[in-house]
């Protein structure tokens, strides 16, 4: 994979941004790759203690959750993967797509979006529409889960010339940051700094104790508390009232059978009386 031509720039402006936090990350920027999950699932970098980041200015093969392909669009997008080792004693992999998911939302509140919202399982969504989208994929190895790779996709400009997805409302950041007026929007750089920068800690913090020390952050944020909701599964759709997420990161849906919990599926708002036509 080549380098991107602008990677010492992108690097140094890391540097700057993170600090001393600089040395907790080895980070690769290329100008292309298929899909940055991939290239770190299919041959994952040796471990020298840092969390390992690849960068790519371009994927032409680029996923999202169930096998959906992620369109992204060059410079008007960050598409990046860090693989991180589960150190002995971690708990074990759920909550920790949800955790990604909060980093992610503090990062964009830090560089001044406001109403960031969290889609479980970990959609970032802002006045409903889809912001960024984590894929976080697992490595196994030695009968457990040797490290987990999680692939962010950041919409930071929608190109006037695109074809979206009807059925997803999707934003980009410069639509949705506030800051003052002439003031230049985050580079690429400063937003991989920033995610990086929160996610860091909070992966400490779950490797020491799990996700519940984090579930009441990720609770505030929940697009769809209280809401009526259809899950969507391989097989079935589920409905009920969303009822947050438990200690392991699992969705607990309030039906009228009890409260459920929920592992896998596409959540989607339930229309109520009086919507649509
Ligand atoms: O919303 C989703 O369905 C998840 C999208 C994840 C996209 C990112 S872009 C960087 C990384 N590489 C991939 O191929 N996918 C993830």
């Amino acid at each position: 994979m080549p380098a991107s031509p602008q990677a010492g720039e992108h690097l140094a402006a890391l540097c700057a941004h993170l600090g001393g936090l600089a040395n907790a990350f080895e980070i690769r920027w290329v100008a292309e790759c298929a899909s940055t999950n991939s290239a770190l699932l299919d041959a994952p970098p040796a471990d020298d203690g840092r969390v390992h980041v690849l960068v790519a200015d371009r994927q032409s093969a680029g996923r999202g959750r169930r096998g959906r392909p992620w369109l992204s669009w060059d410079d008007a997008s960050l598409t990046f993967s860090a693989l991180w080792r589960f150190p002995p004693g971690a708990p074990a992999p759920a909550g920790l797509s949800l955790v990604a998911g909060l980093a992610l939302a503090r990062a964009l509140e830090r560089l001044g979006v406001p109403g960031v919202q969290l889609k479980w399982p970990n959609d970032v969504l802002v006045h409903g529409a889809k912001l960024a989208g984590i894929l976080v994929e697992l490595l196994p190895g030695r009968g457990r889960t040797l490290a987990a790779v999680i692939g962010i996709g950041i919409n930071l400009r929608l190109p006037a010339d695109i074809d979206l997805p009807a059925a997803i409302p999707v934003t980009a950041l410069d639509r949705v940051l506030e800051q003052p007026p002439g003031h230049p929007p985050p580079t690429r750089s400063a937003v991989l700094a920033a995610v990086l920068g929160e996610l860091h800690p909070l992966l400490d913090i779950f490797a020491a104790a799990g996700f519940p020390p984090l579930r009441s952050a990720w609770q505030q944020r929940n697009a769809f508390a209280d809401l009526p909701v259809c899950i969507s599964g391989e097989n079935d759709t589920l409905t009920g009232l969303c009822a947050g997420v438990d200690v392991d990161g699992a969705l607990l849906l309030r039906t009228g059978h009890g409260v459920q919990r929920v592992l896998a599926g596409d959540v989607s708002l339930r229309p109520g009386p009086g919507a649509g036509a």
